[in-house]
């Protein structure tokens, strides 16, 4: 490191939401960046942000306006000169980020899958006929009633907590929860199984954390470049060029996975109508390097394949 590293005195800001999971990730990113550069916790200093997203849990998210929600106030905070780095999901970022704000820094990628949630039934496949289920993601939704036209679907929002109060009193039999966050928060119990991708696709870079970063800092460049999992930013610049591609966010029915194989990589795209009547696949392999090109070319195959009304929801 040519530049100084920050120290207790002069510590090194970390912006977040407050959420609990938000907050886990933002000290993971903090134990990464210690473990680096062999600081102590002292030379950190965690920073947390409201964000609308977080204040207006009685609406849909999709009614409020979806695109950078959770992130705003945050990345204003970043360009400000408030905070030093930004810890996101990478699976609620925008794929461009504001001028002078750079997205490459990528943790070690957790869990892809969606969690199956429910006190009573064990596996989505064994939801009985006509079953309430809660979500109020709209590609879960989506997904859902593709599979199962005969499940009804209701809101559901808030923290983990909430979500099973709401399980409890009955106002849905199950939910979705990224098996992510779960694992990260140390409650995977609550989830009685695991989807797997060919069951559910997850939404794009579903699992991984980013650290957003002032275009301009060289210092916090250098640190990030550190921590960054070069495996996840492979797969996830595959995802996101598909995702950018398709001018989609996490708040529109879009799923997208790509996984290594060796020195390939294998990746599976879907795009639904809201209403689960139509969904439209496609999946590519190809050398890790053309992640990028093949994101957006399947892409602009799925966009080929559309009718001309099923982005009429946009
Ligand atoms: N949209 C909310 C959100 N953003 C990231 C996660 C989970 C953690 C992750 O995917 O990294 C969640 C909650 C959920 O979908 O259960």
């Amino acid at each position: 490191m040519t530049h100084p590293l920050p120290t207790p005195a002069h510590p090194l800001r970390i912006g977040t939401r407050g959420s609990p999971l938000a907050l886990w990730q933002a000290h993971e990113v903090r134990r990464c960046l210690m473990a680096a550069f062999d600081l102590p916790e002292a030379a950190f200093e965690v920073v947390v942000i409201k964000v609308t997203g977080d204040q207006v849990l009685d609406k849909a998210l999709k009614e409020i306006g979806g695109k950078g929600l959770f992130t705003r106030e945050i990345e204003e905070a970043l360009l400000d000169g408030g905070i030093d780095i930004a810890v996101h999901s990478m699976k609620d970022m925008p794929t461009v980020q504001p001028e002078g704000l750079v997205l490459d820094c990528y943790l070690a990628r957790e869990d892809v899958r969606d969690g199956f949630v429910s006190p009573h039934v064990a596996r989505l496949a064994d939801l009985p006929e006509g079953a309430v289920v809660g979500s109020s993601s709209l590609r879960r939704r989506a997904q859902l009633a593709h599979r199962r036209p005969d499940l009804k679907l209701v809101e559901f929002r808030g923290n983990v907590q909430t979500r099973m109060k709401k399980l409890e009193d009955g106002v849905a039999v199950a939910t979705f929860l990224a098996m992510a966050g779960l694992n990260r928060l140390g409650i995977a119990h609550v989830a009685r199984s695991a989807i797997e991708p060919d069951e559910m696709l997850p939404a794009v870079a579903q699992g991984a954390i980013g650290v957003e970063r002032r275009a301009n800092d060289a210092r916090v460049e250098a640190m990030l470049a550190a921590i960054h999992d070069g495996p996840t930013g492979q797969r996830l610049a595959a995802e996101r060029s598909f995702l950018a591609t398709l001018d989609g966010s996490c708040e529109t029915p879009i799923a997208g996975l790509a996984i290594l194989e060796g020195d390939r990589l294998w990746l599976r795209g879907e795009i639904l109508r809201p209403d689960g009547s139509d969904v439209i696949r496609a999946e590519a392999r190809g050398a890790i390097a053309d992640g990028a090109a093949m994101g957006a070319d399947m892409a602009r195959h799925l966009l080929s394949q559309a009718p001309k009304d099923f982005f009429s929801w946009r």
